[in-house]
């Protein structure tokens, strides 16, 4: 058996597979803000004192994973017939840690719990996110360090972006000087956990480290430019990069004492929550088009070659099984629904009916933008939507326009996460993007992509996993409808017109 865990925005998962019943044998889930009340977050974060700033906590992120392994083992789960282990965790959020973090890691106590004993291995105790967006002063400083954003584009496969972790890095060198010299070691949330879990400072994966706009795409090393552009001695503070599909050891004896697990289960490296939702998703080879529906907005595809975005809003990442992804997010993403319809009054099922309604000649998309966007970079808009149709019409035009310089839509686009359960959102996108639209029959496709890379590491045929565990569930098809296929392409352009009046200057 395998399993797949899933450190998002929102919640840390997990999933089991059986791979010779070819099922999934178990899902769970622990919510930060229900379940972990004592870390005062809301869907998962905390806003920072300053413009901008948004912040999770990686000690929230380790009771999640002690709570959610003795629920497992509470509800019965042999966690000692798991073979590998794998996982996906928010992409660019940092974790800053001090010299002792190496040996707390070699001597975990299973007596006591994960964050009373590394909570003093922290050199910073909140994780800046991919949320947050205070970073333009730093975004603007390591463009012009590195000759031109262009040139952090061509070595790095984004343009330099503000959630990004360089970015990141460089603004807690420049405010918490002391801070950064007890910085021994940064990790993503990714790597952090894959280490607390091989009970060693494991490395970084290809998929995760090229969020970062510090490793070199083509070498996947670090990039020495950027590096020398972000910070001074950060090379000493960096793990090393390594293939996503890296065996990183075994699984620490605190998790093998604790909740019973085999001492031979083998830690694969973890990656990205999106590069893991490609995988999942059956997507990992060139063809299929993934919109992922979780607190971000995504739109991600495999490709061969790196290709980048003409307007810059687009990124590369690393494919966990090799070459590379194209990736667009947005931030203005489920919490915008979850927002209207809370402020509506309406359950799911409400929301999905007004969902369902069809657009007439005479809609109006409103710019979605509760939060300022980051694609495009925009202001938080001078009107809310009022509507459900207004705000769902004025995302998926926005994600339309914003995914043209990734090529032609194929004719089957796949969808995945919380949101993806409304099925007029399904339809929405069917209508705006002219193809049909499948769900899968889970929609925890990043903690389903970690699961199938723990087996695809150690041997595992990829080809075999996915015909196992990544079909479209049946009567998921939703095709488009001629009437609002019609209405979209004329409101298409006249919305793009409006949305460019609001766009900011990027950084
Ligand atoms: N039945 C539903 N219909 C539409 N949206 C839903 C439904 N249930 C949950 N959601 C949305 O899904 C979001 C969580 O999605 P999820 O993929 O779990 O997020 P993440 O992986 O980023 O933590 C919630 O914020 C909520 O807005
Ligand atoms: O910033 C990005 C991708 O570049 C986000 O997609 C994060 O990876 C967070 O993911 P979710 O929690 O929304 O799944």
């Amino acid at each position: 058996m395998l399993l797949g865990l899933d450190c998002s925005t929102q919640s840390l998962s997990a999933l089991i597979l059986d791979t010779q019943a070819g099922t999934i044998v178990t899902q769970s889930s622990v919510n930060f803000e229900a379940n972990l009340p004592q870390h005062q977050t809301t869907s998962g974060f905390v806003r920072g004192d300053h413009d901008g700033e948004v912040f999770s906590s990686p000690l929230m992120w380790l009771d999640a994973l002690d709570l959610l392994l003795s629920r497992l083992v509470d509800e019965g789960m042999d966690l000692s017939q798991i073979t590998a282990i794998s996982g996906s965790g928010q992409q660019h959020a940092t974790v800053y840690l001090n010299s002792t973090f190496s040996d707390t890691l070699a001597a975990l106590d299973p007596q006591s719990d994960l964050s009373s004993q590394l909570a003093p291995c922290l050199s910073r105790s909140l994780s800046p996110i991919w949320m947050d967006s205070s970073t333009s002063e730093e975004c603007a400083e390591i463009a012009a360090a590195m000759g031109g954003d262009e040139e952090m584009g061509r070595r790095t496969g984004s343009t330099t972006t503000q959630r990004f972790s360089g970015p990141q890095i460089r603004r807690f060198f420049k405010q918490s000087p002391d801070a950064w010299a007890a910085t021994d070691r940064i990790h993503l949330t990714s790597s952090f956990l894959a280490s607390v879990l091989a009970g060693k400072s494991v490395a970084i994966d290809h998929g995760d480290g090229a969020g970062m706009n510090l490793m070199n795409l083509r070498s996947g090393e670090w990039d020495e430019t950027a590096l020398a552009a972000t910070a001074p001695g950060l090379a000493e503070k960096l793990p090393p990069l390594a293939a996503s599909s890296t065996v990183a050891g075994t699984l620490a004896n605190y998790f093998v004492e604790k909740y019973h697990f085999s001492p031979k289960a083998k830690v694969i490296l973890w990656s990205g929550d999106n590069p893991c939702s490609l995988v999942g998703m059956g997507a990992a080879s060139p063809g299929k088009m993934v919109i992922s529906l979780g607190t971000s907005y995504t739109l991600f595809a495999a490709m061969d070659q790196p290709r980048t975005d003409p307007d810059g809003y687009g990124h590369v990442f690393g494919n966990p099984c090799g070459n590379f992804m194209s990736l667009i997010c947005f931030h203005n993403g489920a919490l915008c629904s979850e927002r209207l319809k809370n402020s509506l009054g309406l359950s799911w099922e409400e929301f999905d009916q007004h969902a369902s309604v069809p657009p007439t000649a005479d809609s109006q998309p409103s710019l979605p933008f509760f939060e300022a966007e980051i694609t495009p970079l925009a202001p938080a808009a001078p009107q809310d939507a009022t509507t459900i149709r207004s705000l769902l019409d004025g995302q998926f035009l926005n994600m339309l326009a914003r995914s043209q310089w990734m090529g032609t839509v194929p004719n089957s686009i796949y969808v995945t996460g919380g949101t993806s359960q409304s099925h007029g959102v399904c339809q929405t996108i069917a209508n705006i993007f002219n193809a049909n639209v499948q769900r899968m029959e889970t929609n925890a496709s990043a903690a389903l992509g970690a699961a199938m890379r723990a087996g695809h590491a150690p041997g595992y045929s990829l080809e075999a996993l996915e015909a196992s565990f990544t079909q479209p569930m049946q009567d998921s098809l939703v095709t488009p409808d001629a009437n609002a296929v019609a209405i979209y392409q004329r409101m298409a352009p006249r919305f793009d017109a409006t949305l460019k009046q609001h766009l900011s200057t990027p950084t």
